[in-house]
């Protein structure tokens, strides 16, 4: 069945994508799917196990044909991994979107993804890992944003209300 998602969420690790998007499908009576989810379930294995088996290489072309099932199939709000605008495919796939960047900066993410658990690319130095991703990134996830909201030192029902409120027609 082709759909379009109502919303689609961008953004660095850490920036609220998950836990936002799960606020806003709820607020909005949508569902919620994250491409990192669909990774797993396809894989059958936790996104940290893919990187050590069969290399980031291979997750990111997982990552293309989910970004391209959920873009093409989901009509609730959708969530992309923070490195899935990386890939020029998927910032071409994302023009027409409705597409919310989630931005935060370095601070706020550092406290919110902790120690990296569960993160392959955050495993070492987090911080400084951070902070790399963030600016070689920034711009890209401006490029394919239709809206930015801030997220620092908000909660996610907040940012959620903003959000709702954005795509009000
Ligand atoms: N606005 C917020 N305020 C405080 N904590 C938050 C906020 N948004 C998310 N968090 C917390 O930060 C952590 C990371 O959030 P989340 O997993 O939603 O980020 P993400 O953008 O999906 O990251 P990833 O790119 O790694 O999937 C979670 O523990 C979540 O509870
Ligand atoms: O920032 C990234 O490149 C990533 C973020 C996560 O959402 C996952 O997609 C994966 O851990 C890679
Ligand atoms: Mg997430």
């Amino acid at each position: 069945m082709s759909a379009r998602p109502v919303c689609v969420l961008v953004g660095a690790p850490g920036s609220g994508k998950t836990t936002v998007g799960q606020a806003l499908a709820a607020a909005l009576g949508v569902e919620f799917r994250d491409t990192d989810a669909d990774i797993e379930q396809l894989a059958g294995k936790p996104i940290a196990e893919i990187f050590v088996d069969e290399g980031e290489e291979h997750f990111r072309t997982l990552e293309r044909a989910a970004v391209a099932a959920g873009l093409a199939s989901h009509a609730g709000v959708l969530a992309l991994g923070g490195g899935a605008v990386l890939a020029e495919e998927n910032r071409a796939a994302l023009i027409g979107h409705t597409v919310v960047h989630l931005s935060v900066e370095l601070p706020d993410a550092v406290k919110r993804v902790g120690l990296g658990s569960g993160r392959p690319l955050l495993a070492l130095n987090p911080r400084a890992t951070l902070k790399h991703l963030m600016e070689q990134r920034r711009p890209l996830y401006a490029e394919v944003a239709t809206a930015t909201v801030l997220t620092d030192g908000r909660t996610p029902e907040e940012i959620a209300g903003e959000i709702a409120a954005l795509l009000k027609p």
